[in-house]
């Protein structure tokens, strides 16, 4: 198996603070890594290196075989490998496109643009996609209109337009109600054990919201690694007690996760 991601001892630094401090992590192809995390842990630091829109002060990051920053690396041509689906990308879609218009652009590239030759063949992998994610019904609707559960479906949707090699996910069930929530685990569990499914990092805040399929886990504090892994062995209540600075029990039921706090004495 070939990595699919490689980061050997990678810092970033901003005003002088280690965001993500001396991280080695790599992500072989077929596995789908969950990242957790506290709120500033670094997890969309690591998103970001992952993607290529940010690159390390310090160490390497190697990614699909690129090495970020290295001779005849050249980004434009690797950020097409690589989906991403998060709240920065929505802010930068136009509102008023159609949800169809939302996914098919990405196939070209472009966020915005809306011109009227676009192949056939294409337009059917966005219909096919976003049926996929359960948005047959929204296919004329503005993107600006849909709800936060209806915008996470469009978004993962399009990020699959490129056939990307490595899926990255920023928090796609936050913001949604249960229902919503489920629904977005079963569709991710679907896509997360299809073998023909990209590679895929997610970042979370929940063990909820792991969806079956999901092989393995990285838990980061304050830039450091503290845990990274198979889920089985590392998504333990002791790992995740010392990731979140209190007492935490992991319950695995199934195939889902659970976690809650123990009671103040
Ligand atoms: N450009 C920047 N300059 C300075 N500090 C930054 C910059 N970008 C992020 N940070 C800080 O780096 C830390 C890590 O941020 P990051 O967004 O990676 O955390 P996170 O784990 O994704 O957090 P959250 O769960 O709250 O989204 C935070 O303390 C944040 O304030």
């Amino acid at each position: 198996m070939s990595d699919v991601l490689e980061l050997v001892d990678v810092s970033v630094v901003r005003d002088g603070r280690a965001l993500v401090d001396d991280v080695s992590w790599s992500v072989k192809e077929g596995e789908r890594w969950v990242i957790l995390g506290p709120n500033g842990a670094g997890k969309t630091t690591l998103l970001n290196l992952a993607s290529s829109y940010l690159f390390p002060s310090k160490g390497t990051a190697t990614i699909l075989g690129e090495q970020l920053g290295g001779v005849g690396t050249d980004v434009f041509e690797l950020r097409p490998r690589i989906g991403m689906a998060g709240v920065a990308m929505a802010d930068k879609l136009p509102k008023r496109q159609t949800v169809l218009q939302t996914v098919l652009t990405a196939a070209y590239g472009m966020t915005a643009t809306w011109h009227e030759n676009y192949e056939a063949v294409d337009e059917e992998r966005a219909r096919a996609f976003l049926d996929r994610l359960g948005m047959t019904e929204y296919l004329d609707r503005k993107f600006g209109t849909l709800s936060e559960g209806e915008r996470k479906r469009t978004l993962i949707a399009r990020a699959m337009m490129t056939d990307p090699e490595l899926l990255l996910l920023d928090e796609p069930a936050a913001g949604l109600d249960l229902g919503g929530r489920e629904d977005l685990v079963r569709r991710l569990g679907r896509l997360a054990r299809d073998p023909f499914a990209p590679s895929m990092i997610m970042v979370t805040h929940h063990v909820e919201e792991i969806a079956p399929g999901f092989t393995h886990v990285l838990m980061i504090r304050q830039g450091k690694i503290l845990a990274a892994g198979p889920m089985e062995t590392e998504l333990s209540s002791r790992n995740l007690s010392l990731c979140f600075g209190l007492p935490l029990i992991v319950e695995h039921t199934g195939d889902r996760y659970t976690a809650h706090g123990l009671p103040l004495s």
